[in-house]
């Protein structure tokens, strides 16, 4: 007896040994650099920054293990998209984490899972049916505004912190977009709801020094992430039930994503489908994830770009009046509309390459493929570095420089070579784009008809450290300002008056009447605002009649007459 315990234990000895040692010598000889985990500082790495340095010192290829499983990064277009579209199949899934096969939904599906849940997804946002929720996005936009002016009055120097206003924001739109409910997170900001969603990422935070430890150790031995939980099953659980009791108690149908995860419990209870119960409702967990912190990380960089940029600012601010001139946006907002913001895309799309949200994207190889001299064997991970690809010189010109012009033209997010990858690449790319831009384009032009963007010293845009999500988390300080001019136009229209002390003035917006004013019948307004002075001091600027006319024929400089008043003579 005894010795059979040793013979067993020997074996059992000799296959784990051998399980462990699958890939020993693997990524020694693939002959690219290899580089060694510091595990010691995790919680105080920035994802982002250090792979923009390995990109830099390393070349498009690097690699490293963690544990006994290989990485390997590219950051070479051509191999990702052989990676990423071409060789598919062999790499389907993405890095695997051990939340069980109830709370798995599309984003952390496998193979044949992933096929279903997708095929049910996908055709749930679409432009055809983003069109019906432009009302509700409107309306939770509407709140948001309210929430930022009410704010701006209760702080100090006009600062408001959009971080939470904005995923107050997010949270909302997907809660009465896709599962028919009130989010009301501007009137409970302390909800379970809101809390389970921030926990979603911020759990998966290293925050110390033993936190690097032990998360070392419990990802080199899997299933003692069940029992350490670093993953935050809690809010998974959470997210599932929560979308199975609105699941469970809809009374009427809405034509939206829980009445899709109905149907198709509905049918699957007829003859069993592709996917079981807990598999369907766990597409709640996957759509709040997908839609939370990207969407509102995304507004929360542009606005911020936007105070940095106040030419950017500017021209938007004039393309959304040519879009919409001074009709109510509540009223006029269509698709069609949202399409003709043409240069909206463009602002957006470069700050998705200079931010971009998710900053490391992944895919685990599931069969054995050889691409190039490269054999990339089964469980081996890739990592595509997506923050350090956008701020790559090679790929993007000036690459810290803030030039929407990049993108000018484009109605989608440039998909060909794979340097941009905010929307990640081949058939696991985003499922919600569309719903994503349509939030985007209306927030920002309401923002923009509300409020002037300015920088100031508490401007901050950070990336926190130890993330292992790879999603980036931004605290966000912003001072705004609502212009009067914007607000009076938003509420007037083109043409509005006041008095100042006696006199009267009329602010004009109307291009036909500026053109009167300015051009047609510039005899009767020549002069600017009056401002009482010597005449001797009076140059070309604050001349008078008779005296502009004279010094405007003696300097030959160019001079364009546009002026911010006029004063009729
Ligand atoms: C600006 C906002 C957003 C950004 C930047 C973004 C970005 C991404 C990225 C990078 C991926 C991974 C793609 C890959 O692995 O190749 C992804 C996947 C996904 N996104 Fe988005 N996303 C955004 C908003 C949304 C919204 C609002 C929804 C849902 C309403 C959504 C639903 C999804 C889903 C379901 C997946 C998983 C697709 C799959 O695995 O097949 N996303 N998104």
């Amino acid at each position: 007896m005894s010795s059979f315990i040793i013979e067993a234990t020997v074996v059992i000895l000799l296959l784990l040994y051998r399980h462990l040692n699958k890939f020993w010598g693997y990524l020694e000889a693939l002959s690219v650099p290899m580089i060694q985990e510091n595990i010691f500082s995790v919680h105080k790495l920035v994802f982002p920054k250090f792979d923009q340095a390995c990109l830099k010192k390393y070349g498009k290829i690097w690699t490293k293990y963690e544990g006994f499983v290989p990485h390997i990064f590219v950051a070479d277009p051509d191999l990702l998209k052989e990676i990423m579209i071409k060789n598919f199949d062999c790499f389907m899934d993405r890095q695997h984490f051990p939340i069980g096969e109830k709370l798995c939904s599309l984003i952390t599906s496998r193979s044949d899972a992933w096929h279903a849940m997708r095929k049910l997804i996908s055709p749930l946002f679409t432009t055809a049916k983003v069109k019906p929720m432009l009302g509700s996005l409107t309306a939770v936009t509407d709140e948001f505004i309210e929430n930022v002016e009410k704010k701006r009055k209760q702080g100090q120097d006009d600062t408001v912190d959009f971080k939470p206003l904005l995923q107050y924001l997010s949270l909302d739109a997907v809660a009465s977009c896709a599962f028919g409910i009130e989010g009301n997170s501007f009137q409970k900001p302390e909800s379970d709801l809101y809390k389970r969603c921030c926990r979603l990422f911020s759990d998966f935070r290293l925050r110390s020094f033993g936190e690097s430890i032990a998360f070392y150790i419990c990802s080199r031995i899997p299933i003692l992430l069940k029992i350490v939980d670093f993953i935050g099953m809690s809010n998974f659980e959470y997210l599932f039930n929560f979308t199975k009791n609105i699941g469970y108690n809809r009374q009427k149908t809405r034509g939206d994503f829980i009445d899709k995860l109905n149907e198709t419990q509905l049918k699957n209870l007829e003859c069993k489908g592709e996917l079981n119960e807990n598999q369907i409702y766990a597409q709640g967990i996957g759509i709040i994830q997908a839609a939370f912190e990207t969407t509102s990380n995304t507004m929360g960089t542009l606005l911020h770009m936007l105070a940095k940029h106040p030419e950017v600012q500017s021209k938007l601010f004039e393309e959304i009046q040519d879009v919409f001139g001074d009709e109510n946006v509540d009223e006029a907002v269509t698709m069609d509309k949202l399409t003709q913001l043409t240069y909206m895309n463009a602002v957006i799309f470069e700050n998705l390459r200079i931010n971009p949200p998710v900053c490391r994207l992944d895919r685990t190889c599931i069969k054995d493929c050889k691409i190039g001299d490269i054999q990339f064997k089964k469980g081996t991970i890739i990592q595509i570095p997506v923050y350090a690809i956008h701020h790559h010189e090679e790929f993007y010109p000036e690459p810290e420089l803030f030039n929407p012009d990049r993108f000018l033209g484009l109605s989608a997010p440039p998909r060909g070579d794979l340097t941009y990858l905010s929307f990640g690449a081949g058939p696991r790319y985003c499922a919600g784009i569309k719903f994503a831009m349509a939030e985007i384009k209306i927030t920002l032009l309401k923002v923009l008809r509300t409020f002037i963007l300015k920088d100031s010293s508490k401007t901050k845009l950070e990336i926190l450290g130890g993330d292992l999500v790879r999603e980036t988390t931004y605290g966000l300080h912003r001072v705004v300002f609502p212009t009067f001019d914007v607000a009076c136009m938003h509420k007037y229209g083109r043409v509005w008056g006041k008095y100042e002390g006696v006199t009267p003035h009329v602010f004009i917006v109307e291009p036909e009447l500026l053109k009167d004013v300015l051009v047609k019948r510039f005899e009767s307004f020549v002069e600017r605002q009056y401002f009482p002075m010597e005449d001797k001091h009076r140059s070309l600027v604050d001349a008078r009649s008779d005296a502009w006319k004279t010094m405007r024929k003696a300097l030959t400089a160019p001079f364009s007459p546009l002026g911010s008043s006029r004063t009729c003579s």
